[in-house]
């Protein structure tokens, strides 16, 4: 989450335009591949080759709204976070590592784990270990608890080199909607609700569509 003004640098890696479809594993490799499990912009943005992902959680950390500067969010508490695991093979190994160990360790201060993945479908599914980039009090852009309205409206005030922080919020809320539906996030979708309530209102009345549009609209009988 962006809770500060903007940065003007650019984002490292920032795909120019689709995220890369995911290349074949190298089949030369004998290394065990690798699983990353991103909550934040990682599930929709991961800015590196991987071969495959799965949706799933991790336990033992909350996703929170809680960290500042113009690229980061999360912090740990006992409860539960969903996201998605991505496995990175042979050379998309070490290439996903220096991505991000720049777009997060670098750039957001956070810091590394590993921790045990569950996927959705746990019945079919074993846990696997997996590396999560997580912010902790420690770091520098650590902001701390606030509330939802208050955070809603520094969300509103913040955007940088990677866009809106808007869109950082409004695309994890949809994640969460539609591949997790069976996940509870009150603390997401509460600021999901307390921006809504203050985004300004778009909507044309007939007037303003007459007024700009120059076409008339239709009279009231
Ligand atoms: N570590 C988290 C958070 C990742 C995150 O948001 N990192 C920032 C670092 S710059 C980022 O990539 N932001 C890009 C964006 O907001 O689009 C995850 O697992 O997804």
């Amino acid at each position: 989450m962006k809770r500060d003004p903007q940065r003007p640098q650019e984002c490292p890696g920032r795909p120019q335009g689709q995220p890369e479809p995911p290349s074949p594993p190298s089949s030369s490799s004998p290394e065990p591949p690798l699983w990353i499990f991103g909550y934040g912009s990682l599930v929709w943005r991961p800015g590196f080759e991987f071969t495959s992902r799965k949706v799933g959680f991790i336990r033992g950390y909350s996703r929170r709204f809680w960290q500042g500067d113009t690229f980061h969010r999360g912090s740990e508490k006992a409860a539960c976070t969903w996201g998605v695991a991505y496995e990175v093979c042979g050379e998309q190994i070490a290439a996903s590592l220096q991505y991000l160990n720049m777009r997060e360790a670098v750039l957001g201060g956070y810091d590394t784990k590993l921790v045990k993945f569950h996927p959705q479908d746990k019945d079919a599914e074993e846990p696997i270990q997996a590396l999560v980039y997580i912010a902790t009090p420690q770091n520098p852009s650590y902001l701390g608890p606030a509330s939802e309205e208050d955070i809603a409206a520094q969300i509103m005030a913040s955007s940088g080199c990677a866009g809106h922080n808007i869109e950082y919020l409004l695309r994890l809320a949809d994640f969460m909607r539609y591949f997790c539906p069976q996940a509870e996030d009150k603390h997401l979708f509460s600021i999901e609700e307390a921006l809504i309530s203050i985004l300004p209102c778009t909507c044309h009345t007939e007037e303003t569509l007459e007024e700009t549009s120059g076409v008339p609209q239709k009279t009231k009988s």
